[in-house]
């Protein structure tokens, strides 16, 4: 059989990865694509010329079946799924919470499940997906996962138990820095500046920040010791941060996020 590639639930995060496969060299012949409207089908066959089939012809067509569906709609999709899918087919779950052991209660015994916690940078190929292997996936599966993934950014194994920190960390993440800049942008209307030029302003300080995090080898408190100066302007403004309990803030949202991925467990949410 060909091996060909299918995303079950082609919404916003299967579109990510799809255009990110395709971005990377993937041939839309061996990608499939399922939705569950038709006019979201067409539109995903005309923007990226793939073939939008059922569940069930995905299942028979794809060596490497995609879960990307919400996890409250998981469990319908499996109830479907299960009477198509051969027990030799690698299924990947991109869903939040829902655990391995979940697939594999109601596919075929022996199914090779690989979960993966990815994050909407897919659409700029700098996600980080985090992948672990249910019981029955092997090496080969896990780096299968990892060749099609790896096309939208860094990947990164971790053992199951971890990988709902992992989404409260990096599957979220993206949004906690939108929201910073979002009410920094604010600051900026504040102190008196027009939207566009705050926004830019925020936008590049966040994306020197980054690279810099990512690039310089130094530690984040060294990083910012560095722009701190005595009786400076940044050490006013980090006085304030604390007083207002932004460490202790992100400690208790980073906590809400890892207990309601461990919510989504039963995947009816
Ligand atoms: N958004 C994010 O940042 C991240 C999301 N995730 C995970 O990815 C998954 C998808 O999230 P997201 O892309 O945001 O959600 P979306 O709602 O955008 O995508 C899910 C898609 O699945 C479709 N769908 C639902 N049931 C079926 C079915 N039975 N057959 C075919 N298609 C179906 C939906 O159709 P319809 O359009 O009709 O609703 C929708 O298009 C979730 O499990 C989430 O936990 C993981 C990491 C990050
Ligand atoms: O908010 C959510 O549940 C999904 C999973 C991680 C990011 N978005």
């Amino acid at each position: 059989m060909a091996q060909k590639v299918a995303v079950l639930g082609t919404g916003k995060i299967g579109e990510a990865l799809l255009s990110g496969m395709i971005r990377g060299g993937w041939a839309p012949a061996d990608l499939l694509v399922t939705a569950r409207r038709p006019e979201r089908a067409a539109q995903l066959r005309e923007r990226y010329g793939v073939d939008a089939v059922t569940n069930a012809e995905a299942a028979a067509a794809a060596d490497t079946l995609i879960l990307t569906v919400k996890p409250q709609d998981m469990g319908t999709l499996l109830t479907e799924l299960a009477p198509h899918v051969p027990a030799d087919r690698l299924v990947i779950s991109g869903a939040a919470g829902v655990p391995t052991a979940f697939f594999e209660e109601r596919l075929a015994a022996g199914t090779p499940v690989v979960r993966v916690m990815t994050n909407t940078p897919a659409l700029v190929d700098e996600a980080m997906s985090v992948i672990s292997a249910g019981t029955h996936a092997t090496g080969d599966h896990l780096r299968r996962a990892e060749e099609i993934f790896a096309g939208v950014g860094k990947t990164l194994r971790v053992p199951e138990s971890q990988q709902d920190a992992a989404t409260a960390l990096s599957g979220s993440g993206p949004a906690y820095f939108y929201f910073l800049v979002e009410a920094m942008t604010d600051a900026g209307i504040l102190l008196g500046l027009p939207r566009d030029k705050a926004h830019d302003l925020i936008v590049q300080a966040a994306i020197g920040a980054a690279v810099m995090l990512r690039d310089s080898g130094e530690h984040p408190v060294k990083l910012r010791e560095n722009v701190t100066s005595p009786a400076g302007t940044t050490i006013n403004a980090i006085r304030e941060l604390e007083n207002h309990g932004v460490r202790a803030a992100l400690l208790a949202a980073l906590e809400a996020a890892r207990d309601r991925s461990r919510e989504l467990a039963s995947g009816n949410g």
